[in-house]
């Protein structure tokens, strides 16, 4: 599948919303990541789905939302309400991974489960059927600006042949610690769906996505 980039507007200027959407609608971006942080899954609180929902009304970018929460089975219904498009939800955040993303199907979202660093991925092989993306976490969630975790590189590979070997249609997504080079290497492991932060946050948006974009399209060659 073709590289698809998602700015994580974790480091995005707040006060400027809407000027930073405008910015990233104009270089072509499909894809929103929205990270939910709730201050007990991970140390770090963000925003709920009154927000999800205020910026729905202002862009049609694809929303990506990202559960780092406990209890995320109470969460579902109120984004899909505010207007989420993909919902993500943590292995380790839900005793019931099949039926939280059978309830997230039930609604006809996209489904994705984001692994934490030292989470292995061999369960995955049982949700291949309910999975639309799957999202390496190449941090430990919980802040922006973290350096990427090399072991994840073999994660990565072996997520990829269950992928290929499952022949469905699903994401490959890493989030965490992406710049030029890491985009390089998580590409060339089987990557086709990156999360960034401050890579694209800290400058000039647009310039920084499209160098993104770039490389990982050459890597992908
Ligand atoms: O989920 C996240 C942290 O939990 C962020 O999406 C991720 O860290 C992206 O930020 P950066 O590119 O700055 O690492």
């Amino acid at each position: 599948m073709p590289i698809e980039i998602a700015p994580s507007i974790l480091n995005a200027d707040f006060s400027n919303l809407e000027l930073v959407i405008k910015q990233l609608e104009q270089s072509g971006v499909k894809y929103l990541h929205l990270d939910i942080m709730d201050g007990h899954f991970v140390p770090n609180l963000t925003f709920g789905p009154p927000v999800v929902k205020s910026l729905r009304s202002k862009t049609k970018l694809i929303f990506d939302v990202h559960l780092m929460v406990e209890k995320p089975e109470l969460l579902i219904e109120p984004f899909v309400d505010a207007g989420a498009d993909f919902i993500t939800v943590h292995w380790e955040s839900t005793k019931h991974p099949h039926r939280l993303l059978q309830k997230i199907r039930s609604f006809e979202k996209k489904t994705g489960l984001a692994l934490n660093p030292a989470t292995l991925p061999d369960n995955l092989e049982y949700l291949m059927e309910l999975l639309d993306l799957i999202l390496i976490m190449s941090v430990n969630p919980g802040f922006g600006g973290q350096s990427f975790i090399p072991s994840q590189i073999n994660k990565i590979k072996k997520v990829r042949e269950m992928i290929d070997r499952a022949n469905r249609k699903i994401f490959l997504g890493v989030d965490g610690g992406i710049n030029l080079q890491t985009a390089r290497n998580v590409v060339a492991a089987g990557a086709d769906f990156l999360v960034a932060g401050s890579f694209i946050f800290n400058g000039d948006i647009v310039k920084n996505y499209q160098e993104l974009l770039v490389i990982c399209s050459k890597a992908q060659d």
